[in-house]
């Protein structure tokens, strides 16, 4: 038997009367107790922590040396406002070019070089070149300088990626990647706030040398980096195997372009993750003049910067639980949109302090977009053409990027500034706002194409979802396994739809845990026979809620929750939804208490995907002819039980896969088959 990806045993476990067959050990309790996430235990594994810190440092080096390369390139362009906005342009420009045209050679010539040499070698030689930059005090040398060190830390940064898988173990790389990720990005703020400090205390004594002076403590950050990796004797050279031919840019771009243009969601997606990222390097390519002509300066740049960026980590980190119950795709619309009106914002607000709140705000629905549109994807493409897919996003996000670092400079230094009498009044306009203000309509329009193709909510105000899903929690996911539910009302095909897919999952390899509700546990079943048995009679609706609560509790410690941690899927059939139907709707109590009292006694956890088959209560009853306790209720009680379900469904689409249960039992199967296969979690690696 196969076990998942993050798997080096699989343990057998076996669970009251339901079915465990084996799940796997996803990590060794005795020596590393922590779970496999945890972003700390990884940073515990001395060569890995040594080796983070080194790319940290470097991360951050990048960003400074950004940050003050446009701002040399301004200042050797003097003030010619077109010369300006070129020369900045240029190096925006540049800083992306070599990795379009040889981002795959690099990968190539990475694999066939001693990683750590490559890593101490480049760091070296990236401080050498930016030392020189100063010294030789040219555009012309600054422009090459640029791309020679791109060049460099294109090969470094494979260098980086593939000595991670062997310095971590298996079950600890997805948490090691994230790290790289939050690091790679985060750094843009520290380095916005350290360029900001160095301009803001040095630029009283000489503006040059301010710019200097940051030039030379990023070549610094990259000699900490090379002297941190002297240290991680791990790193060594590729195996043979690692050898093997890398597709090439253009053929992941073509594969991925057919699948995508032929997917009305991802195309949407891809257009609009391109999006978000455009309006974010517009504020980039645009910030240095437009700073320039609120007269911020150097330090304006950096805070205007760092504001962008801290906003997008905000968004990134925050938005998909600070509006947990609105629809991803709508947030990712939303997000759209919203970046386009912050940057129309900072366009027409012409006052530095307002523009960097402004910008934060901007960043926040860029961070939100780019990281639902991710989730998005990996949810919507299966797996056989993610890979790909994600390649191709990224190859159409570098070349995004390239377009917007160098069109947007030129475009606003080609407006120029103007100034027009208006009615006897005088109107100045700058290009860099003149630009913002057309990227803005487009980022706006951008974001409504992708919500009318992908709107899974029409009919309901955008504002009364944002209002309601604001800050409410969707309850807690598993951290390992993966957590199906199965719902709907009498007779609507949930045991017979479960029995199928466990035997599916085990044929995919899946360690599989069978379960449901109520009666999964010694105390479900005294607490199922006292629910359902007809001789129970009337009871206070409130009891009738608190024994099933009392069920789920027993269930979700004793059951679920062990068998999830061991990294199984495990499929409940029935859980919360039932007794927000049945007891929240179908009886007469507020279904918000009842709410309240499932999510704690589940201790919030929820399932990953809850499947709903949608059933006529009368064919439902009419596919069997004895009746307990709860079958045997009215109608009109079992009327509200369905709306129930479908409403719950069709507040959280992304969260539902609602299937017509009329259909035959291999349609509805393959059905289900096809929105899990995704999800999976990884076997046999
Ligand atoms: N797609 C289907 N079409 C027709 N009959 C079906 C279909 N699926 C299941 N059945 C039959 O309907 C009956 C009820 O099915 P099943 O027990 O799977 O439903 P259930 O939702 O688990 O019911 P309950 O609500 O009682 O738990 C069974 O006799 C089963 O064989
Ligand atoms: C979990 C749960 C269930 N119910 C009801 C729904 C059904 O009528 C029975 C369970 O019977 P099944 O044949 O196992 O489907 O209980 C409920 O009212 N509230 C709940 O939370």
């Amino acid at each position: 038997m196969a076990c998942p990806a993050v798997v080096g045993a699989c343990v057998g476990v076996s669970v009251g009367a339901t079915r465990l067959r084996s799940v796997p050990e996803a990590y060794d309790p005795l020596t590393d107790p922590a779970p496999a996430h945890d972003l700390r235990a990884v940073l515990r594994i001395r060569a890995f922590r040594r080796l983070w810190i080194a790319f940290g440092l470097s991360s951050l080096g990048d960003w400074i040396g950004l940050l003050a390369l446009t701002a040399m390139a301004k200042a050797f362009a003097g003030d010619d406002y077109q010369a300006a906005n070129f020369a900045i342009g240029g190096v925006l420009f540049l800083r992306v070019l070599p990795a379009l045209v040889m981002g795959p050679v690099a990968g190539w010539v990475a694999d066939r070089l001693d990683r750590r040499w490559t890593m101490i070698v480049g760091d070296l030689v990236r401080a050498a070149f930016f030392v020189t930059i100063p010294l030789v005090g040219t555009l012309t040398w600054l422009l090459i300088a640029t791309v020679l060190i791109e060049v460099v830390s294109l090969i470094w940064g494979p260098a980086k990626d593939a000595s991670v898988p062997n310095l971590v173990p298996r079950h600890r790389l997805e948490a090691a990647n994230q790290l790289s990720l939050i690091t790679t990005y985060g750094s843009a703020l520290p380095a916005a706030v350290l360029f900001t400090a160095i301009t803001v205390i040095t630029r009283p004594l000489d503006n040059d040398l301010s710019i200097e002076l940051a030039i030379y403590v990023n070549a610094a950050t990259f000699v900490v980096s090379a002297l941190a990796i002297v240290s991680v004797a791990e790193i060594g050279r590729a195996d043979g195997h690692e050898h093997e031919d890398h597709p090439t840019l253009w053929r992941t771009m073509i594969e991925g372009w057919s699948y995508v243009t032929g997917t009305p969601v991802v195309r949407g997606l891809v257009v609009g993750i391109s999006g978000a990222f455009a309006a974010g390097a517009v504020v980039i390519g645009l910030g240095r003049t437009y700073v320039e002509d609120l007269g911020a300066g150097d330090p304006g740049y950096g805070v205007l910067f760092g504001a962008v960026f801290g906003g997008l980590a905000l968004g990134m980190g925050f938005a998909p639980r600070l509006f947990s119950g609105l629809s991803r795709r709508r947030l990712f619309a939303a997000g759209l949109v919203g970046s386009g009106i912050g940057l129309a914002g900072l366009a027409l607000i012409q006052q530095i302090e307002i523009a960097t709140m402004i910008a934060v705000a901007l960043g926040f629905c860029a961070g939100a977009s780019w990281v639902s549109g991710y989730t998005l994807l990996g949810l919507e493409v299966p797996d056989n053409v993610r890979g790909r897919t994600f390649a191709f996003v990224q190859s159409a996000v570098r070349t995004v990027l390239a377009l917007t670092l160098a069109v947007a400079p030129f475009a606003a230094g080609a407006i120029g500034r103007h100034t027009v009498s208006l009615g006897g009044r005088s109107l100045t306009y700058n290009g860099a706002a003149t630009t913002m203000l057309i990227a803005a309509v487009l980022a706006g329009v951008l974001g409504l194409i992708a919500w009318r193709q992908m709107d899974d909510r029409p009919g309901v105000p955008f504002w009364r979802d944002l209002q309601r899903s604001f800050g409410k929690s969707p309850g807690v996911y598993p951290a390992t396994g993966l957590f199906i539910a199965l719902e709907g009302g009498e007779g609507a095909g949930k045991s017979t739809q479960s029995a199928l897919l466990v035997k599916w999952l085990e044929e995919q390899g899946q360690q599989v845990l069978l379960t449901r509700e109520p009666g999964a546990t010694d105390l479900g079943k005294k607490l199922r026979r006292i629910v359902l048995d007809p001789a129970t009679g009337d009871i206070s609706h409130r009891a009738e809620a608190l024994l099933y609560a009392a069920d789920k509790a027993e269930h979700v410690d004793s059951v679920i929750k062990p068998a999830l941690k061991a990294g199984a899927v495990v499929i409940t059939d029935r859980y919360v939804d039932s007794a927000l139907a049945y007891q929240g709707s179908g009886r007469d109590l507020d279904s918000s208490d009842v709410e309240r009292v499932n999510r704690w006694a589940t201790d919030d956890l929820r399932p990953n995907l809850t499947i709903l088959l949608d059933l006529p209560p009368k064919s439902g009853l009419g596919r069997f002819e004895e009746r307990d306790r709860i079958e045997s209720q009215s109608a009109d009680f079992h009327e509200r039980v369905r709306t129930a379900f479908l409403e719950l469904a069709a507040a959280e689409p992304q969260h539902y896969l609602v299937l017509d249960a009329s259909l035959d039992r291999a349609q509805l199967a393959q059905q289900i088959q096809a929105r899990l296969l995704p999800m999976l979690p990884k076997v046999g690696l």
